[in-house]
């Protein structure tokens, strides 16, 4: 599976993806408790302060000129809303647009699928489960994530997703995967400790990953940020999300993550997702981009 030798410029270049869903938060709330973010703020989401946030993140996409297209989320399914967990969206080199399926760890978030398999299906993808022989579990875009501009698939593994299951889309549907440890409960997705910028950038935590997964990081992308581990555990800094390569969308008060992404050229949109940051989610957890 290891692309490790494969120069990033040989791998087949990617138009970044100009769409994105996002699900309507009516029936958002914390009501169990499957990541420790959300120990201790059951029943506290605020509903109406919830939908303004939402509303603000979908505002932010519709002035940064992406489509933005919504699902409504269902009753019953309180972590619906973080819709970058239950695909994995894809569009390959030859131009065909896909979507895997996730396996969703925790039984209260397995029924969530269905509901993103049709909207996927609606939109001309083909949409594909995990092979029913394949053992464990995959969360989608909270643990896989695309390298901007290439083809190229970032794996996280440890605590939601497993790491058989990026051998198999390797193998199968011919992904290039580097598989990274993650090694903290607290950071159990890739997209709370890792957010590609651009092509060249990427901001981590480098607290939640080994060191091989670090190299792995630092020879594939030329600038490598560093959230540090205040602002990243509390503040989820690197559940940040660029659209664009230009604009970062962050959790507000993340101030010496912004001035890294500052002085590297990025404009910094800081939105407030405190009532997600209670469930373990931020800004790139409440979308999912295609194509
Ligand atoms: N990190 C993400 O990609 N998604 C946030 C998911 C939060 C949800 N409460 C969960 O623990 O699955």
């Amino acid at each position: 599976m290891s692309v490790t030798d494969v120069p990033l410029d040989a791998l087949p270049a990617i138009p970044r993806p100009g769409r994105v869903l996002l699900t309507t938060p009516e029936h958002f709330e914390v009501a169990y408790v499957i990541n420790p973010h959300m120990a201790g703020n059951i029943g506290d989401v605020d509903q109406t302060r919830a939908r303004t946030q939402w509303e603000a993140l979908r505002d932010v996409y519709e002035r940064l000129g992406v489509e933005v297209s919504t699902l409504e989320g269902a009753s019953g399914l309180p972590d619906m809303v973080f819709c970058a967990n239950q695909t994995l969206p894809y569009l390959t080199p030859g131009g065909e647009r896909g979507a895997v399926l996730s396996r969703m760890h925790a039984p209260q978030r397995k029924a969530e699928v269905d509901h993103y398999a049709e909207f996927f299906q609606a939109q001309g993808y083909e949409t594909h489960g995990l092979d029913p022989d394949l053992p464990g579990d995959f969360e989608g875009m909270g643990d896989a994530i695309w390298h901007p501009g290439r083809y190229l698939l970032w794996g996280g593994y440890g605590y939601r997703t497993d790491r058989a299951v990026y051998e198999r889309l390797s193998d199968k549907m011919g992904f290039p995967v580097v598989p990274l440890a993650l090694t903290d409960p607290e950071f159990y997705h890739l997209d709370t400790c890792f957010c590609p910028l651009d092509e060249d950038t990427v901001l981590i935590y480098p607290g939640a990953f080994q060191e091989d997964g670090l190299e792995e990081i630092r020879s594939r992308f030329v600038r490598v940020l560093e959230a540090p581990e205040d602002e990243s555990r509390e503040l989820f800094a690197c559940n940040a999300h660029s659209p664009d390569g230009q604009h970062v969308i962050i959790q507000q008060g993340c101030t010496v993550t912004n001035g890294l992404l500052r002085e590297a050229g990025y404009e910094v949109i800081e939105l407030d997702t405190s009532e997600y940051l209670k469930s373990g989610g931020s800004v790139f957890c409440m979308k999912v981009m295609f194509w």
